[in-house]
């Protein structure tokens, strides 16, 4: 990742009212180097899967660094863009959350919901969120690495420890 974050907005019509303020504020701020926009625009009924797994494989391929997408609750754009191979989408709307997004999971997408949080608290949670930078060499940095190592299909070893940790007492 550049210093200079590369990201994407998008939305259904639910979200387009606050896609248009963030990619707004995305663009006028010194952090970030470009704002792809993949819709929706005014008048579009694109349903959100589709938006959503657009811009979640433009991070995939590498052609921007993060994604910033906007439903009526925020849910349906996170499932959809965690559908891309690589991609690690949340739902977030509170200040905490947003940092160990970031942080903690190393997610690339973050999603509000327009029919769940007040606007100027989504500009300010766009705003913590450019700040964050995941680091390789945290101790989140393992977890992150386990969590991909199952979307590849692998850690038979880790399922074999969570099959023990989990094994039903009632049969001991
Ligand atoms: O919030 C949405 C999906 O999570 C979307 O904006 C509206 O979806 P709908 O309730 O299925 O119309």
């Amino acid at each position: 990742m550049t210093d200079k974050l590369r990201i994407v907005v998008g939305c259904d019509d639910a979200g387009l009212d606050y896609k248009e303020v963030l990619k707004a504020d995305l663009r006028a701020d010194d952090r970030v180097s470009e704002v792809i926009d993949v819709g929706v625009g005014a008048g579009q009924h694109t349903a959100y899967p589709h938006v959503a797994v657009a811009a979640a494989r433009l991070v995939a391929a590498g052609e921007a660094d993060r994604a910033l997408l906007v439903c009526g609750t925020g849910l349906g754009v996170a499932i959809s863009a965690n559908k891309v191979p690589g991609i690690r989408a949340v739902t977030a709307h509170d200040s905490f959350s947003v940092e160990r997004a970031v942080l903690s999971n190393n997610a690339q997408v973050l999603c509000f919901g327009q029919r769940v949080i007040g606007l100027e608290l989504a500009r300010r949670l766009a705003r913590e969120w450019l700040g964050y930078r995941f680091d390789d060499r945290s101790p989140s940095a393992s977890k992150v690495e386990a969590l991909s190592s199952y979307e590849a299909g692998g850690a038979a070893a880790e399922d074999e420890a969570l099959a023990v940790s989990c094994s039903d007492p009632r049969a001991e």
